[in-house]
């Protein structure tokens, strides 16, 4: 455990990074070692990615850690407890061990144990008094045999004390570790359950941090109570009652007041402590959100030169983490200092009124030493059980925030109802019908089914039939926040299979709109349907299992190439993958990459470029095969060439389908059967191309002005190098 500690904060007790941050500091580190011009004159972005290739290409694959690990899904966890103290989760902690079937045999096999252990600890002192008594009379061969035999009996009993001690950590860690499984599944799936609001306001190290402090937690206190404070409460009433009969009564009230005191004195103490942790946690998680956000944006802290700037930033909080940690260590060593003179003073008076207070010629001066060795036998865990309290306390006080995670609610609750599955059938194409070697199973039509992952991707698209939803919006307003009205009284209807652009200057709430079509969040007036139903009633499941969206910005999983593919359907063959990179465009780039498709992306996908990045999301979507296309700006970061080649893969895709294209660029949505004109959080202009271009007002004026640019833009081109003299 100390060992876990010192990895979590460090040596000097400082909050350090994650094995993941560090590694990429040290690949920072070895890539500043390399000629910067080397770096430089490859592309702008080397630095980085030489950085996310030195870390992640040296590790093993994960993977090969996992093999025969079970694959069950652990029970659902009892409700969170309402307050924090230790009565309130003494009964969570045992509701959640009681759901492991092995708890019952390994709980009465860990107190045979420790009955045992406690029992043969106590006998070694009693040996001891037998060797002592031995000697107390005439000193002859067979009093020293007597003694000898005492003493060995005495080592046996420790040998026996120490091994039931150990065995009972086998017997019961099983148990422990299962319930700490338990908790960190449901945390992290409670945690990607909450919606995107909830993410967006905290930073992704801090809510690490608490979650990887909670579940730490849980293990510790399981630990407290079951290694520590029932053994000690069994082996107090042991001694206690071995005092009395050897002395008096008087003795073991004695000892017992030694141990309240002891109690009073730490419970008093912690609870400062645990104020002053409080405050230690806070900044413990500011500061790894700060160090994790740097990191984050490496590539931003570098090209802006701001190396020094995050790092003092990141060591304010340090001397901020720094003063509140000694303020608690000062108070440990106060409650240090206290606990050891209540147990010294304690003791010493024990011993010494356990010989003034038994009537003269009722004990021997074995008893005082077996006396003195059952006290130090009971005072031993006393010393542990002072730190293993504090650390009680921490940990109480580290569930509350992780509490309060698992009792947030999702702010979008989940609607009842399912999107219907589309009527029409028709013959398979996309994926299935050009796949080079579809699977028997994926070859045939498989309309209104939904894939075995559970995802809800379809498996098929239509050539002529059509899949597609029915999007309408009824006069919908929006805002992030309250006082700010993003979008105001929007209304647009896009029938089944039809093709609509959304266009408009930036920030006129475009991407918003795509957000509540797949109710990233709620809207405040007016109502999404889809296919003739509310958003807020259908199961989240099922809405976004009919989507397929492909973003502005993509981010990819620190993964290969092609299980980021595959992420679109996490079923889906190697074949099936391979069509929907060819289908993005994707091939070339994969083919030039030294390990293919098993090619590590990089964290975040950093070894890509925005280009490269956007058509894997393009491949996920192919191998989605969706109901509803989504493209928010999903060609943006292509040349103009690439962009022509997959918009009519896109098209293509979109072909019985309903496809939402958000995009700039309005030559690429100029075939859509409808085009959105946005400005201000309003649709100002709806129609096809042609009809806007008519009507001259802004749709026809963006295109004018785009024209424009283009041409300007292509008499800027210069000519040929050939073309111009060699020397001017
Ligand atoms: N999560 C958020 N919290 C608060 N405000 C936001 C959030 N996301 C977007 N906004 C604001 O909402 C407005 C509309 O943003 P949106 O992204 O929908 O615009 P857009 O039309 O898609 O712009 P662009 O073409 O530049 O992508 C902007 O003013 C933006 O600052």
């Amino acid at each position: 455990m100390e060992h876990t500690r010192l990895c979590a904060r460090g040596r000097a007790g400082l909050p350090v990074l994650s094995a993941r941050p560090l590694r990429l500091a040290a690949a920072r580190a070895r890539a500043r070692s390399c000629r910067p011009e080397f770096l430089r004159v490859r592309q702008p972005r080397t630095v980085c990615q030489a950085a996310a290739a030195v870390s992640l290409d040296a590790e093993d694959d994960p993977r090969a850690l996992l093999e025969g690990t079970s694959k069950t899904r652990p029970a659902k966890l009892p409700e969170p407890p309402k307050g924090t103290s230790l009565f309130a989760v003494l009964p969570y902690l045992c509701q959640l061990a009681t759901a492991d079937r092995q708890i019952w045999w390994r709980l009465g096999g860990a107190s045979v144990l420790l009955l045992a252990s406690k029992a043969s600890g106590i006998y070694a002192p009693i040996c001891l008094k037998k060797a002592v008594d031995a000697l107390g009379g005439v000193v002859n061969q067979a009093a020293v045999h007597r003694t000898v035999q005492a003493l060995l009996l005495s080592g046996v009993c420790r040998v026996f004390n120490t091994l039931a001690k150990e065995a009972q950590g086998p017997m019961f860690t099983p148990v422990a570790q299962a319930s700490g499984r338990r908790v960190a599944y449901h945390t992290f799936s409670h945690v990607l359950d909450l919606d995107i609001s909830f993410h967006l306001e905290r930073r992704t190290g801090a809510l690490s941090r608490i979650l990887e402090r909670g579940t730490r937690s849980v293990s510790m206190v399981f630990r407290a109570v079951v290694f520590t404070f029932i053994p000690t409460a069994v082996e107090l009433i042991l001694v206690c009652g071995l005092l009395s009969r050897t002395f008096t009564p008087l003795v073991s009230l004695m000892v017992l007041g030694t141990f309240v005191a002891y109690t009073l004195w730490t419970a008093a103490l912690t609870r400062a402590a645990a104020e002053a942790r409080k405050k230690v946690n806070k900044l413990d998680n500011l500061t790894t959100g700060k160090a994790v956000d740097a990191l984050l944006n490496y590539e931003t802290v570098k090209l802006f030169n701001n190396e020094q700037f995050e790092v003092d930033e990141y060591d304010q909080y340090l001397s901020g983490y720094q003063q509140a940690a000694v303020a608690t260590e000062n108070v440990a060593a106060v409650l240090n200092a206290g606990q050891g003179f209540i147990l010294s003073a304690g003791l010493t008076a024990v011993l010494a009124f356990a010989a003034l207070l038994s009537p003269v010629g009722s004990f021997t001066a074995g008893d005082l030493v077996m006396a003195q060795g059952l006290l130090l036998q009971v005072a031993a865990p006393l010393q542990f059980l002072g730190w293993f309290y504090r650390e009680l306390r921490q940990s109480l006080v580290d569930m509350e925030a992780f509490f309060k995670i698992l009792t947030t609610q999702p702010k979008l609750p989940d609607g009842h109802l399912t999107l219907p599955q589309p009527s029409i059938v028709g013959s398979t194409a996309g994926l299935q019908r050009s796949a080079s070697a579809p699977s028997q199973e994926h070859a045939l039509p498989q309309y209104g089914r939904h894939h075995a992952n559970g995802n809800g991707a379809m498996e098929a698209s239509t050539s002529g039939a059509n899949s597609g939803v029915s999007i309408e919006l009824r006069n919908i307003s929006f805002g992030y926040q309250p006082n700010r009205p993003v979008l105001k009284g929007v209304s647009l209807k896009v029938e089944p299979g039809q093709s609509c652009a959304v266009v408009g200057p930036s920030g006129s709430g475009k991407s918003t709109l795509l957000r509540l079509l797949v109710r990233l969040y709620d809207v405040q007036g007016g109502a999404v349907l889809l296919d003739g139903i509310d958003v807020r009633e259908l199961q989240q499941g099922s809405l976004r299992g009919a989507v397929a969206v492909v973003p502005q910005d993509t981010v990819l999983f620190a993964d290969t190439v092609r299980r980021n593919i595959r992420y679109g359907r996490p079923g889906a063959s190697d074949e099936e993958i391979d069509r929907a990179a060819e289908m993005a465009q994707l091939k070339p780039v994969i083919a030039g990459m030294a390990k293919g498709y098993d090619t590590l992306v990089g964290e975040r996908g950093l070894k890509l470029s925005g280009g490269e990045k956007q058509r894997v999301a393009i491949a996920r979507a192919f191998l989605r095969q969706p109901r509803l296309l989504i493209c928010d700006e999903a060609t943006s970061a292509l040349d103009t060439a690439t962009e022509q080649g997959i918009m009519t893969s896109l098209e293509e895709l979109a072909q019985g389908r309903t496809s939402v294209f958000v995009a700039h660029r309005l030559s690429t949505v100029q075939r859509c059967d409808r085009i959105f004109v946005m400005q201000a959080g309003k649709v100002v202009e709806a129609g096809t191309h042609d009809e806007l271009l008519r009507a001259g007002h802004v749709y026809a004026d963006m295109w004018r002005s785009q024209a424009q640019a283009d041409k300007e833009h292509e008499r800027c081109i210069p000519e040929p190098m050939e073309a111009l003299p060699l020397e001017a």
